[in-house]
Parts: C-alpha cells; structure tokens; sequence
C-alpha cells in the first residue's frame, strides 16, 4: 500500500521543491510563435496550439516542480478537442515523470462523485495523480474520491478555505456553536486523515488552503496536522511567500504552492512586444520564473516564523 501523501513527499525532496505550476492556457496570452498556424473557428487547431504551449512549460518546469496542475476548465471550453490536449499533456508530463494533480474541483451525489472518482482517479487518459474535491455537497460527495483515492494509491485535495476575495461569504460563515463552517470542515476532515497517515506522519487526503489567507492558514495547519495543503494564490493573486511559512510544518513539508499565470506567462512581462517572444525565449522566461518562485519558497519553508 503506497500513502500517496508520501509520494508527494519523496519528489518535494528528490527537487527540493514545493512549487505546483498551474496549466492554465489561455490563448489570448500566447506570442504568436504558437499562434501563427491557429484556425480561430476550430478547436482542433486552438487545442493543438494550447499542447504545445504546455510542452513547453514542462519542459522548462520540470526539474523544479513538484507537480503540475491542470486547470480543466481552460480544456472542457474546448470539447472534446481541448479533452484530447489534456490526454496528451496528462501523457507529457508523465513522460518527465512528473506528479498530475488534476484542478477540476468536482462533488456531486454519491454515485455521480463515484464516476468522477473512476475519470479522474482511476486510469484512463485523464487520471492524474491527485484531483481536488469540492467537498461542500457533505460527505457522500466527497467519499467516493477518497475511497478511489485510497484504493488506486492516489491522492485528493478537499477545498477547505479557497483562495478567491469572497471565499468568506460561505465558508466563513458562523455556525450556531460559533465555529466557522471552514474550520468544522477541517476537524470534519482530520477525522479522515488522522486514520490514514503514511511513513511521514501526512494522508493522502490534503486540503486547499489559499495563499491569500495565511491568519487562517496558521490556525486550519493547527487544527489539521495530517493534510497536505495545496495553497492557490501566490503570485498573480497576491499570496506572497513571506506569508507562507505558517503553511509548512517545522520539516517544511505540509504544503505544496501552486503558481499558474505568474510563471507560464512569465514572457509577458520581459518584453514590451511579448508577441514576438520565441519559443526558446519562452521556454528561458518560465524555467527563470519556476526556479525563482521556487527558491523564494525555500526561504520561507524552513524558516521558524510561525
Ligand atoms: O482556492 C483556489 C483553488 C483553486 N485555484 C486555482 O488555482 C489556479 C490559480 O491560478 P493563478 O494564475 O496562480 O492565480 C487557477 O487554476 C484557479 O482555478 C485558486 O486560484 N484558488
């Protein structure tokens, strides 16, 4: 039995790294290197354009990053075009063998969660390694991605205190003992990883943690010491790393930061004609900006400010 929390754990220290950069691609912010073949009406050829801009961020991430994160949206707006990119980048980064976590934050009744469960935990051409979990439908929404989780020796992150400004309008809200529902859920979910630690004291069963809300970070990272935190929100959002030690255990384990437009669109801000940016010029800006974010949270991991 492998405890994926391990897993994740082993290749933070193979590249003493906790960086996750994000796969958002938009096409809007690609040079036209990888646009000047792309027929806007079909998404065939849109989709063709988005693998190839995520080759190219994994080939300049991969020694630096702990895993990549497809967002599934900027894929399903696509069809099943944008699926198929998804498969093939899915299979990419696998060839570098890098750790997916698949950013599709599904939930639903049981046996629907069940089916989203076998997409995205299973093994066909979507499944990654990790998938997070919109746990808010209660727990036979969010059982069947942890009993997948555990079966296939995978992970799961539940969105527990997302990283978005109006995050407190639901999840801060005051339950009649005065608890916050954030915090409930996050004794609702040591429960659950307490009884599943692998050799580092850590569950496969993590939590989403914004970056942008290190007060509740310090207090959730109390209350849940055996979920990994996949913490959204540093960089484009405002999360910054001096922030971000609370996160981490005293190890500087705990945590994993993830990053999309700061780094994949790192060449935007190099030049004032980003246009024009070669795809060697790309592949420079994004690896300079992995390992840059990735030292800066190196600093603040092991650091004893909590
Ligand atoms: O609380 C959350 C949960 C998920 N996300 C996702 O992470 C990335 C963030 O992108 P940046 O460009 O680094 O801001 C994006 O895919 C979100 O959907 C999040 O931001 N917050």
């Amino acid at each position: 039995m492998v405890n994926f929390a391990d897993v994740l754990i082993d290749e933070s220290k193979k590249k003493n790294s906790v960086l996750v950069v994000g796969l958002d691609p938009d096409v809007k912010f690609l040079p036209d290197c990888l646009l000047k073949n792309v027929d806007y009406s079909s998404n065939e050829s849109i989709s063709d354009a988005i693998y190839e801009f995520n080759k190219i961020i994994i080939n300049a991430v991969a020694d630096h990053v702990v895993a990549v994160k497809p967002q599934l949206a900027y894929y399903e707006v696509y069809g099943s075009y944008g699926i198929k990119a998804l498969e093939k980048t899915i299979s990419y980064a696998r060839s570098k063998e890098l750790i997916i976590i698949n950013d599709a934050k599904r939930g639903d009744i049981g046996s629907t969660s069940a089916a989203y469960a076998r997409a995205f935990l299973g093994d066909g051409a979507i499944s990654g390694d990790m998938v997070t979990v919109n746990p808010f439908l209660g727990s036979d929404g969010y059982m069947p991605f942890i009993e997948a989780a555990q079966e296939n020796n995978k992970g799961v992150f539940l969105l527990l205190k997302t990283s978005n400004p109006s995050s407190y309008e639901i999840q801060d809200l005051k339950l009649e003992n005065g608890e916050l529902l954030y915090f409930k859920l996050a004794e609702e979910i040591e429960k659950l990883a307490c009884k599943t630690i692998g050799v580092n004291n850590y569950s496969f069963i993590g939590a989403v943690v914004g970056a942008t809300y290190p007060e509740e970070a310090k207090r959730i990272r109390e209350t849940l010491p055996h979920s990994i935190f996949l913490v959204p929100g540093f960089g484009a959002q405002g999360g910054k790393a001096e922030d971000l030690s609370v996160f981490f255990d005293v190890s500087g384990n705990g945590a994993v930061v993830s990053s999309s437009r700061g780094i994949i669109y790192s060449y935007m801000n190099e030049t004032d004609d980003w246009n024009k940016t070669t795809e060697n010029e790309m592949q420079g800006y994004i690896n300079e900006a992995a390992i840059k974010a990735k030292e800066q949270l190196n600093e603040v991991r092991f650091s004893s400010n909590r």
